[in-house]
């Protein structure tokens, strides 16, 4: 059995609220948990990690509140959290040894297991290199190579993209990807692309609570026909962009191109296009535009 599952979770800084009264159940799949900074994504997998205590709420693993598992937990649990620091002084395959024994590895399994999680990540060739010299995606697989020691049923990775390059971003989407099996995994980013081809669902959070628990296709089928593009002169694009939640405008040769959010028909020209991602959540989170 693989069950997570959250009832009314809170957690208040003093009288604000990091997160408000969240209800979740995840099965094995990755749930991409996206919405803007602040919105309550680091605190609610810091919960989950048991590394910061709910105000109110239940967070049960297959039943079992999570704070009574304690060391087991350890077991269970994989973590990448946003701030990843590494260890100067060690390569990454001493790094790996170290974490390996400080998670209770059976000393026995340790090498063969760094072993393993190198090559998942596709790091045995950088192995041996210091850690300072790797780039920021090597340090982000690197990471993630230390979450799956333990071979986590519930892996949970915070923002991983942050900081990378695109081609590096790519493979590193390419890599969770591959990871998904048999596990649940939590992946918290405001990069929609990040989770667009391999989150089954999107937690959308916003200020706290959750504005939408949806999956990529539901999000697509919901932005249809409300995605436009349209060419015209400077002067309207400005006007347009002012009233409409553009997502994109590129200066072409026979003026300039908007795509745009808007139920109906933002200009006489403007056509219906097929929505990205992007768009998609775009509307789900934009603020009501006010008309000119
Ligand atoms: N230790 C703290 N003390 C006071 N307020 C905090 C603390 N930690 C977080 N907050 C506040 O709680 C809210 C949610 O923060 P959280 O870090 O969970 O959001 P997030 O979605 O992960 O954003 P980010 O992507 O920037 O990390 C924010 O308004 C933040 O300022």
């Amino acid at each position: 059995m693989m069950e997570l599952t959250i009832e009314r979770l809170s957690k208040r800084y003093g009288r604000d609220f990091a997160l408000r009264e969240l209800s979740l159940r995840c099965e094995p799949g990755m749930l991409g948990l996206v919405g803007p900074n602040g919105a309550g994504k680091t605190s609610l997998m810091r919960m989950i990690a048991t590394l910061l205590e709910p105000s109110e709420g239940s967070i049960r693993w297959n039943g079992q509140d999570i704070r009574a598992y304690g060391q087991a937990l350890r077991q269970v649990l994989g973590y990448l959290p946003q701030d990843f620091g590494v260890y100067p002084e060690f390569t990454g395959r001493q790094f790996l040894r170290y974490l390996a024994s400080m998670k209770g590895l059976p000393k026995s399994i340790v090498n063969r297991r760094v072993d393993e999680v190198l090559e998942i990540v596709n790091l045995e060739q950088e192995a041996d290199r210091k850690l300072p010299t790797y780039s920021g995606g090597m340090k982000q697989r690197i990471g993630i190579a230390q979450a799956l020691l333990n071979d986590p049923e519930l892996l949970i990775v915070d923002e991983p993209t942050a900081g990378l390059d695109p081609a590096e971003r790519v493979r590193f989407r390419t890599l969770l990807a591959s990871l998904t099996r048999n596990r649940i995994i939590i992946l918290s980013t405001h990069i929609i692309s990040d989770v667009e081809a391999v989150a089954s669902r999107l937690l959308i959070l916003q200020e706290g609570r959750v504005l939408a628990d949806t999956t990529p296709a539901m999000l697509l089928a919901h932005a249809a026909g409300k995605v436009w593009s349209v060419t015209t002169d400077p002067a309207t694009a400005l006007q347009l962009q002012a009233s409409y939640q553009v997502s994109t405008m590129v200066n072409q040769m026979n003026g300039i191109t908007l795509r745009l959010i808007s139920a109906t028909r933002p200009h006489e020209a403007a056509v219906v296009v097929d929505s990205s991602l992007e768009e998609a959540y775009l509307l789900a989170t934009g603020r009501q535009v006010v008309r000119a």
